[in-house]
């Protein structure tokens, strides 16, 4: 029997659709992402900590549920929105359904309400709070708790995404991800890219500090040749420092990156001392630390296919994102210098510090899901090692 859910707005619009996953009743902040892939990337990335996400591509869950395509151990959004759930996927890796995962997992779902109207909604007005419900099916009283729910803005989400203890990274790629990795490599696979450019991170100790890690980044440099040490995002510099680390990497993660001041403290603790590479709320946050100023965009960027042109080449990277803040350029010090831009909106997609080793993006270059345009971002880490090392 079809069971009725809500997902109440706080401009007071109400979509009435029908409830799978599991029953029960959610605030977020409800945000919509473009991609047509990567449901399963999507529902296990840490950084939708606190915010029920929308997908635009209208079926989804065709190809199930596969248990080693998980980007952690477990699902941190608030509830998924979709037009229309497939309940018979269809792919020989897939041991469960969508409908399955989101019951085992606690997760609220809700099909069959116009996505699209949701969307133009979200677009015009912003990312607004919302209550999730499949309890209380009561428009006004969904309403005004939607009103008087949370705002992302100025929460500390982090903390509850990062890991309780620092532990070694031991998994690489997948052999599928290796292979369908070599189009984006210009025909090389990861094992011939590390022959023929000698040094892309063999043997290289990377301290990965993670705010709520995507474990393909992990993967990656594991794939690529590094002693990969996760430590949680509370950890102080000295703590990395410890390890005598050849670089540092600053991971993914949710919310609103100016209330982690302990984040920002500890990078501007390594600035200068050890090579640094920041991803998304790493880039935010190494932003942060260099003394730029971050802001929330009006409803961010979350798909698969956003254009950036990266201000050394001039060439364009059809890249992955997932992010509702960015940095201000106009707060940007001196020794700071914006080296990717959105081509969508023009706004801040990488930087680089002039002097230091330290450089980020605001995209995902690790994609899961989403095309491998950026892998060079990882040989470009190494190469500001290598740099490093030969100079100190
Ligand atoms: N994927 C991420 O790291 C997201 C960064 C940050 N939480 C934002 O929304 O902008």
């Amino acid at each position: 029997m079809q069971k009725t859910a809500k997902l109440a707005l706080a401009d007071g619009s109400v979509f009435t659709g029908t409830a799978f996953g599991a029953d029960g009743e959610v605030h977020g902040e409800v945000v919509f992402n473009t991609s047509m892939t990567g449901y399963q990337e999507i529902l296990t990335d840490p950084s939708y900590c606190g915010q029920i996400v929308t997908m635009t591509y209208p079926q989804i869950g065709n190809y199930g549920i596969v248990p080693e395509d998980v980007e952690s151990s477990g699902i941190a959004l608030q509830g998924f929105i979709i037009r229309e759930l497939c309940e018979i996927p269809s792919n020989y890796r897939a041991t469960q359904t969508l409908d399955e995962y989101l019951k085992a997992a606690g997760v609220i779902g809700l099909q069959g309400i116009d996505t699209r109207a949701l969307v133009r909604k979200i677009r015009t007005v912003g990312a607004m709070t919302g209550v999730l419900s499949t309890v209380d099916l009561d428009d006004e009283s969904l309403v005004k708790k939607a009103q008087s729910s949370p705002q992302l803005v100025g929460q500390d989400l982090v903390s509850q995404v990062i890991p309780q203890s620092a532990c070694e990274w031991e998994e690489g790629l997948s052999e599928l991800a290796q292979s369908s990795s070599t189009h984006s490599f210009a025909g090389n696979t990861i094992d011939t890219l590390k022959e023929n450019e000698g040094n892309t991170g063999c043997d290289y100790h990377i301290v990965a500090i993670d705010y709520g890690m995507k474990w393909n980044i992990a993967r990656h440099l594991k794939q690529l040749g590094c002693k990969v040490t996760i430590l949680p995002g509370n950890c102080t510099a000295q703590d990395v420092l410890d390890l005598n680390p050849d670089g540092v990497f600053l991971s993914n993660g949710p919310g609103d990156p100016e209330p982690l001041t302990y984040a920002i403290e500890t990078i501007r603790g390594l600035l200068g001392k050890v090579p640094i590479f920041g991803i998304c709320l790493g880039h935010q946050l190494l932003g942060l630390a260099c003394g730029c100023k971050t802001f929330k965009l009006k409803f961010g960027h979350r798909g698969a296919n956003q254009p950036v042109v990266n201000q050394d080449t001039g060439q364009v990277e059809i890249t992955s994102q997932n992010h509702g803040f960015a940095i201000d350029p106009d707060s940007m010090p001196d020794e700071v210098e914006v080296t990717h831009i959105n081509m969508n909106d023009n706004t801040v997609a990488g930087l680089r510090h002039k002097t230091y080793p330290a450089f980020s993006v605001q995209y995902h270059p690790e994609a899961s899901a989403g095309p491998h345009d950026s892998h060079y971002l990882f040989q470009q880490f190494f190469e500001s090692i290598k740099q490093a090392q030969v100079s100190s």
